[in-house]
């Protein structure tokens, strides 16, 4: 048996415009999604995410490729498969004036779930206390915590959320990050599309990267995280005439935002303090940087956007 919970292989998604152009919003992708923890699905705004999710879930047609759910080709055999999945991509309709649990409540009779698993869910997305608050009253991140309390009803195996983030402030994060790791942790295999590559790092066991529509990387985190140039950031008194001493030297170097540091690629900081030192520039702190899921994600959707833009100009020449 497959231990690939979500496969697609070879998946396209055409759109055409009213003027009759076509756009290609997912071009043959081929994703893998391993059983068990948390897959970050990421990728900048538009870049195919949402329309893959609404393929895999019946929502939309696709226009190539196949796609397989449990082993099980979909959309054909989503009606075998649909009770072991989970799912908000879009905000799900929630009564005002009811509370969190009647909400539930109702949801469950509806869908034929014992009542009992609505305290069970409600403990999970960590509601228990505010559950019998009305859902008017409820902050933006226990709304959607709701959300995916009532995704879990059904006991799911798999749960796809599309940017449960969107909206909410650090702390609203914060609660959905913890709700997420905390159900990987239990076991749920959870599928997670964002474009907050900091947050995803955190509760990503794996992931897949797609710019364009197109797939640029995929495997477990730490894997992704290795290769690129190493760095280390460097404290001195006066930064631009170190950069100025370090790019003489050969060193490439960037000034990050705050100014007040320089970023220098090498992993020779035995180098780099000779360089300034007969420069008679003392070093206030030298730290290795480590590579985060965001600096890979900004290299290859750079890169994949750069390929893009030189595409198209060379499509421009040839004609
Ligand atoms: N119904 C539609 N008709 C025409 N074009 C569409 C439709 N839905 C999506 N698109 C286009 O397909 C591309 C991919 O969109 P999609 O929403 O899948 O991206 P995304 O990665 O989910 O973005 P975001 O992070 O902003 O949600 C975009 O260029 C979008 O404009």
């Amino acid at each position: 048996m497959s231990d690939l919970v979500i496969e697609t292989t070879g998946l396209r998604k055409e759109f055409r415009s009213r003027r009759g152009g076509l756009r290609v919003a997912v071009n043959d992708l081929d994703l893998a999604v391993p059983r068990g923890g948390v897959h970050g699905f990421l990728g900048p705004n538009g870049s195919g995410k949402t329309t893959t999710i609404r393929m895999l879930l019946g929502l939309a047609r696709a226009s190539k490729g196949s796609m397989e759910l449990f082993g099980h080709p979909v959309p054909s055999a989503l009606p075998q498969v649909i009770d072991r999945i989970g799912a908000v991509v879009e905000s799900p309709k929630f009564s005002p004036n009811f509370s969190g649990h009647q909400n539930l409540t109702l949801l469950a009779r509806s869908i034929g779930v014992p009542k009992a698993r609505v305290d069970a869910a409600v403990e999970t997305v960590g509601l228990t206390g505010r559950d019998r608050d009305r859902f008017k009253s409820y902050s933006l991140g226990m709304k959607q915590r709701l959300a995916i309390a009532a995704t879990l009803l059904k006991d799911p195996e798999l749960l796809i959320l599309d940017e449960p983030t969107n909206g909410l402030d650090p702390a609203g994060i914060r609660e959905i990050r913890d709700t997420i790791r905390d159900l990987g942790e239990r076991g749920v295999t959870v599928l997670l599309s964002s474009h907050i590559l900091a947050e995803v790092q955190q509760v990503c066991t794996s992931a897949t990267i797609i710019g364009n529509g197109r797939m640029l990387a995929s495997g477990p985190v730490d894997e992704l995280l290795q290769g690129g140039p190493a760095s280390m950031r460097v404290d001195v008194p006066d930064p631009t005439a170190a950069h100025r001493v370090l790019d003489g030297a050969g060193f490439v170097v960037t000034t990050p935002a705050d100014g007040a540091s320089l970023l220098v690629e090498s992993d020779d900081p035995s180098r780099v303090t000779q360089v300034l030192g007969e420069a008679g520039i003392w070093l206030s702190a030298l730290t290795p940087v480590r590579r985060d899921l965001e600096s890979v994600f900004l290299e290859l959707t750079e890169a994949d956007t750069l390929g893009h833009t030189l595409g198209h100009e060379a499509t421009g020449a040839t004609r």
